[in-house]
């Protein structure tokens, strides 16, 4: 399944413009955050056929920044719902988790980061920042659900045994049984009631024979579903030619699948005593030897004989055993609920190919994630990526590696021209840490968010942000959002101001399309 986070909502550039106060000062919004993909587990489902109808599933875009301060609202999340015993894995079959209650969640695929609005970036030193991000993809990647049923009881044996006699017999499900081996192909659940109330989950799965653990024969691929129960019934046909040697065999195969499943307890059953109903104590001693544990019954499943005895005892046994949880799942290997953004700054790697002299390739996914977070249209903001390049230390790697001015760099999709640090005008030290300030303000924000339910427009303000803001003096008036200019186009009087406010500014007019930002011959642009 392809899950994909929902885009985030870009930020905008605004500045306050009231009557009487003409000198407000950044007012733009953050963009919301993309919806979230969600698996959540629920009871009654017993497949993943829902689940894999969706192939590919999206969540909402987060809502564009608007001015007056206003930050747009979450995109929607995407809930898929999954049965219980649901296994989550990555492209490269690495487990992320797995879900065993009833109402557990798991975000698989994060929307993108909203982008943050020009009033997010005033700092003492610019009062009137004229930039804004855009909002963050979200993360797409491809998932494998695979269902772990889980049962109390798993049954195993060699094909033909009578699992799946015993499975009818005694529980509420129908599988098909017949005098062939294999006629079980995919694992079948049952419910025992007992009268004492709490019914015993039996899972019934196809034959093993000898080498089913190097893949033989089809009982291997089903082999995780009794990983998770805590006992195994053993089921030996004790009319077949070597019981005895039948129930090593199995118990070989187990061991060689996984050590854990070799070692779980087990109740043995020989089955088929109406075929032999004077002997098998010989076969039953004989188990008992070589598992060196007496809990062998002889039985017939066809008959209910000893059936039910053996249904209480088996209960009675896996009752008293702890639950299994398996190592592989409670110690998840990847995690999809990271962002890029709290990736590590200082982990990137640069390399170059040497047939192509004078190009570097920038990988890391937190220089990535701001790269496509640049909006390349407003010049403060291609300062600013200039100097994370400084600040995350990208730039002087560059340096020693020995790019040259002019050197293309590419990052991420985006390609620059290198302009070494030293023409820098400057490099302010601090311009992580107030990254990571806001980025942990808006971590405490999105818990909130999600304390308080999803997918709702919490319209969280910036702290002293708003109308009661004191002026600032040397900031000036402006109105300009290109992420969303009808949204937030309605502070007053800007009409009149219009001509007026553009003579102030300058020719503005190179930013006000959407396209890329192309930079001119002679253009000063900072490694970009
Ligand atoms: N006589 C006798 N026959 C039995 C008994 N239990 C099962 N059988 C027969 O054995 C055959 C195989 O039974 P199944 O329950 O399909 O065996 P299985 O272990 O589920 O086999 P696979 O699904 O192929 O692994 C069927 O023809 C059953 O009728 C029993 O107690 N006595
Ligand atoms: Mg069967």
């Amino acid at each position: 399944m392809s899950v994909w986070g929902g885009p985030g909502g870009d930020g905008c550039v605004s500045f306050r413009r009231e009557k009487g106060e003409p000198m407000g000062g950044p007012s733009g919004g953050s963009g919301g955050r993309g919806g979230h993909v969600i698996l959540e587990c629920q009871e009654g489902i017993n497949t993943l056929a829902g689940a894999r109808e969706r192939v590919h599933v999206k969540g909402g875009k987060g809502e564009n920044g608007k001015g007056k301060s206003l930050d747009g609202s979450r995109g929607r999340d995407i809930t898929v719902t999954v049965p219980v015993g649901t296994v989550v894995r990555d492209f490269d079959g690495n487990v992320a988790g797995e879900l065993t209650t009833k109402g557990q969640q798991m975000v698989v695929s994060l929307g993108g980061r909203g982008g943050r609005g020009n009033k997010s970036f005033k700092t003492n030193r610019n009062k009137a920042p004229k930039l804004a991000e855009k909002g963050g993809e979200g993360t797409q990647r491809w998932i494998f659900l695979e269902l772990k049923l889980v049962g109390d009881v798993g049954v195993v044996g060699m094909p033909n045994a009578g699992k799946s006699t015993l499975l009818k017999q005694v529980t509420n499900a129908n599988p098909k049984t017949a005098d062939y081996p294999f006629t079980t192909i995919s694992p079948n659940l049952g419910v025992v009631d007992l009268e004492d109330g709490k019914g015993l989950v039996l899972v019934d799965i196809p034959g093993l024979i000898e080498g089913a653990s190097e893949g033989k024969g089809m009982g291997v691929t089903f082999l995780r579903h009794v990983q998770r129960n805590k006992v195994l019934l053993h089921v030996v046909d004790g009319s077949a030619e070597d019981p005895v040697g039948n129930f090593k065999k199995i118990n070989r195969e187990l061991e060689s699948y996984d050590e854990d499943l070799g070692k779980k307890k087990q109740v043995v059953c020989v089955n088929k005593c109406d075929l032999f109903p004077d002997g098998g104590d010989d076969i039953i001693e004989q188990i008992r030897e070589a598992a060196g544990h007496t809990r062998v019954l002889k039985i017939s499943a066809l008959h209910r004989e000893n059936v039910k005895e053996l249904m209480y005892r088996l209960k009675q046994f896996a009752d008293a055993q702890p639950d299994v949880i398996l190592d592989e799942t409670a110690s998840p290997k990847v995690r999809f609920d990271v962002d890029d953004l709290t990736a590590d700054s200082d982990d990137f790697k640069v390399s170059s190919d040497p047939s192509y002299p004078g190009q570097w390739r920038v990988e890391g996914k937190y220089i990535e994630e701001v790269a496509r977070m640049t909006h390349w249209d407003y010049p403060e903001a291609v300062e600013r990526f200039s100097r994370v390049l400084e600040a995350t230390g990208v730039a002087g790697v560059l340096d020693e590696m020995g790019a040259q001015e002019g050197d293309l760099i590419m990052i991420d999709r985006f390609d620059f021209d290198f302009a070494p640090s030293k023409t820098n005008p400057y490099i302010p030290i601090e311009l992580l840490e107030q990254d990571a300030e806001i980025l942990a303000r808006e971590k405490m924000r999105e818990e909130k968010e999600l304390a308080w339910g999803r997918g709702e427009s919490m319209g969280v303000g910036e702290e002293g942000e708003g109308a009661d803001e004191e002026e600032e003096e040397g900031a000036f008036v402006m109105y300009y959002n290109l992420a969303d200019e009808d949204d937030a186009g309605d502070d007053e009087d800007w009409e009149e101001d219009d001509e007026e406010m553009k003579a102030m500014l300058g020719d503005w007019s190179a930013f006000e399309g959407k396209g890329e930002f192309i930079a001119k011959e002679g253009d000063n642009v900072s490694i970009l």
